[in-house]
């Protein structure tokens, strides 16, 4: 495995909107990105930058009662962190890699808010951390 950069902390929120106002306003964030719909991950996405070029907090509110965060959400109705999301050079080389190593992966490799591929490993199988690998997009972040 080649380990990347630290894309983005994906963090599970109740209330996008509350959320939003809650980085710019207490945190301080001046780069608050607009919330889209990613329909078929069943979840709505708005990304929070860190100054230069630091890693994103990914915004997760759930798009219908099957999205991946409803879970998560119904067991901590505050929201929290849901998961890490590493960048790497070649995405089917390093899912080859977790798969040897016996890894559970979640689904297949789709393409993610970042337009590069992704998938994702169970949390059970990576010392309690959900975690999502993503290619680099080319010419870097
Ligand atoms: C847009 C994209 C992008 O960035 O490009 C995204 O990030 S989309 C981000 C949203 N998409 C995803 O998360 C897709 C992959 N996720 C999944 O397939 C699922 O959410 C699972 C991780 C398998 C969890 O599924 P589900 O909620 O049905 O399972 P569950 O509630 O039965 O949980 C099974 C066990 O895993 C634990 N568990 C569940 N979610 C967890 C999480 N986020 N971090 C750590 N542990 C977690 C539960 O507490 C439980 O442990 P106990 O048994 O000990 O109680
Ligand atoms: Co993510």
């Amino acid at each position: 495995m080649k380990l990347g950069r630290l894309n983005h902390i994906g963090v599970a929120v109740p209330d996008m909107e509350a959320a939003r106002a809650f980085y710019r306003d207490s945190l301080g964030a001046t780069e608050i990105g607009e919330p889209f719909d990613m329909i078929e991950q069943g979840v709505r996405v708005c990304f929070v930058d860190t100054p230069n070029g630091g890693t994103q907090v990914e915004l997760l509110a759930p798009l219908g009662e099957d999205s991946p965060v409803s879970g998560f959400l119904g067991k901590n109705p505050l929201g929290g962190q849901h998961h890490l999301c590493f960048e790497v050079p070649d995405i089917a080389e390093a899912r080859a890699e977790f798969e040897g190593q016996g890894k559970r992966i979640l689904g297949p490799t789709r393409i993610g808010a970042h337009g590069t591929p992704i998938f994702f490993v169970h949390p059970k199988d990576m010392g309690g951390v959900l975690t999502e690998i993503m290619e680099t997009p080319e010419g870097g972040h």
